[in-house]
C-alpha cells in the first residue's frame, strides 16, 4: 500500500453570511489519498465538494477538523498545493512558455532551469508547437492544458482540481481526461479532482468519495472494481467494459436520492 499523501480528518464547515441563516456546508468529512492516486469527489450540486477542496488547499478555514499533507498540518495555501480551477487562469500578456515559467521565476529558479523544466511540462501537455503563442490564440482545451502545465511546473506535492474540464466541449473534455491519466502515469503526481460528471468520475478515479448533501458528508467510498486496478486508456474502451453500466446506474441512483433533500440551515 503506497503511503498516505493527504489526510482530511473530521472536517465541518458552517458558513455564517451576514443577515442570512448560517449554512452547514460540511459535517465530519474525512478522506485519505495515497501517493500517485487519483481520487474524485463526486456528488450533487451544493453538497460541499468545492468547499472541501478549498479547505484541503488551505484557502478556506474549517469550523473544525484538520488537513494533513505529507505529515504536516495545512493552515494556508502554499507551494506544496497546486490548484487548477474551471476557468482558464493563464496570464493573457504572457506566452505559453512564460506562463509555465512564471511560478518558477517567482521562486527564484534560474533562467536555464526554468526553461528546461517548462519545456518538459509543455511537452507533457502536448503544447510544444504553441510554446510562443499567447493564450488568446489557443482553444479552451489548450488554455486549460497551459494551466495544468503551469501548476505542475511548480512541483506541487498534490494537484487539487475543481471541475477542471467543466467549461470544455464534450470532445475536448474526453481528450483532457485521457491526457490527465497520461500525466498521472508519467509524472508520479497525486490528484484530488472535483466533478459532478459521473462518467468522468468513473473514468478517472482510482477511488471515488461520493458526497451527500445538506449537510455535506462523505456518504460512500466507491472503487471502480471493474477496472481491476488499471487505468483505462480510452473512454470508449471503458464504457464498453462489463461492470461500467452497473456502476453508472448505482451512482445515478445515489444522485437522485441526494437531490431529494433540501438545504440545511443550522
Ligand atoms: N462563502 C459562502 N458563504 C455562504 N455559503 C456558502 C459559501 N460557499 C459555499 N456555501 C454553501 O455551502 C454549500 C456547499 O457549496 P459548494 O460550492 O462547496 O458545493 P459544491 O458541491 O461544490 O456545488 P457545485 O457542484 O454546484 O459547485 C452550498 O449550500 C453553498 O450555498
Amino acid at each position: 500500500m503506497p503511503p498516505t499523501k493527504l489526510a482530511v480528518h473530521g472536517i465541518s464547515k458552517i458558513f455564517a453570511p451576514r443577515g442570512k441563516p448560517p449554512v452547514q456546508a460540511l459535517s465530519d468529512a474525512s478522506l485519505s489519498v495515497s501517493e500517485n492516486e487519483l481520487v474524485v469527489l463526486l456528488g450533487p450540486s451544493g453538497c460541499g465538494k468545492s468547499t472541501l477542496l478549498q479547505i484541503a488547499a488551505g484557502l478556506v478555514k474549517p469550523t473544525s477538523g484538520r488537513v494533513v499533507l505529507d505529515g504536516e498540518e495545512i493552515h494556508r495555501p502554499g507551494r506544496k498545493l497546486g490548484m487548477v480551477f474551471q476557468g482558464y487562469t493563464s496570464f493573457p500578456w504572457l506566452t505559453v512558455q512564460q506562463n509555465v515559467e512564471y511560478g518558477m521565476r517567482l521562486n527564484g529558479v534560474s533562467a536555464a532551469d526554468r526553461r528546461t523544466r517548462a519545456n518538459e511540462f509543455i511537452d507533457l501537455v502536448r503544447l510544444t508547437p504553441f510554446a510562443d503563442a499567447y493564450p488568446k490564440q489557443l482553444s479552451g482545451g489548450m488554455k486549460q492544458r497551459v494551466a495544468i502545465a503551469r501548476t505542475l511546473a511548480n512541483d506541487p506535492a498534490i494537484l487539487l482540481m475543481d471541475e477542471p474540464f467543466g467549461a470544455l466541449d464534450a470532445e475536448t473534455r474526453w481528450h483532457m481526461q485521457e491526457l490527465l491519466l497520461d500525466i498521472l502515469a508519467s509524472s508520479n503526481t497525486t490528484i484530488v479532482l472535483v466533478t459532478h460528471d459521473i462518467s468522468e468520475a468513473i473514468f478517472l478515479a482510482d477511488r471515488i468519495y461520493f458526497m451527500s448533501s445538506h449537510p455535506g458528508r462523505i456518504r460512500e467510498e466507491l472503487v471502480p472494481a471493474f477496472k481491476k486496478g488499471q487505468r483505462i486508456a480510452s473512454k470508449e474502451d471503458m464504457v464498453s467494459m462489463p461492470g461500467y453500466a452497473e456502476m453508472e446506474a448505482q451512482i445515478l441512483h445515489m444522485m437522485r436520492e441526494e437531490s431529494a433533500t433540501g438545504p440545511a440551515h443550522v
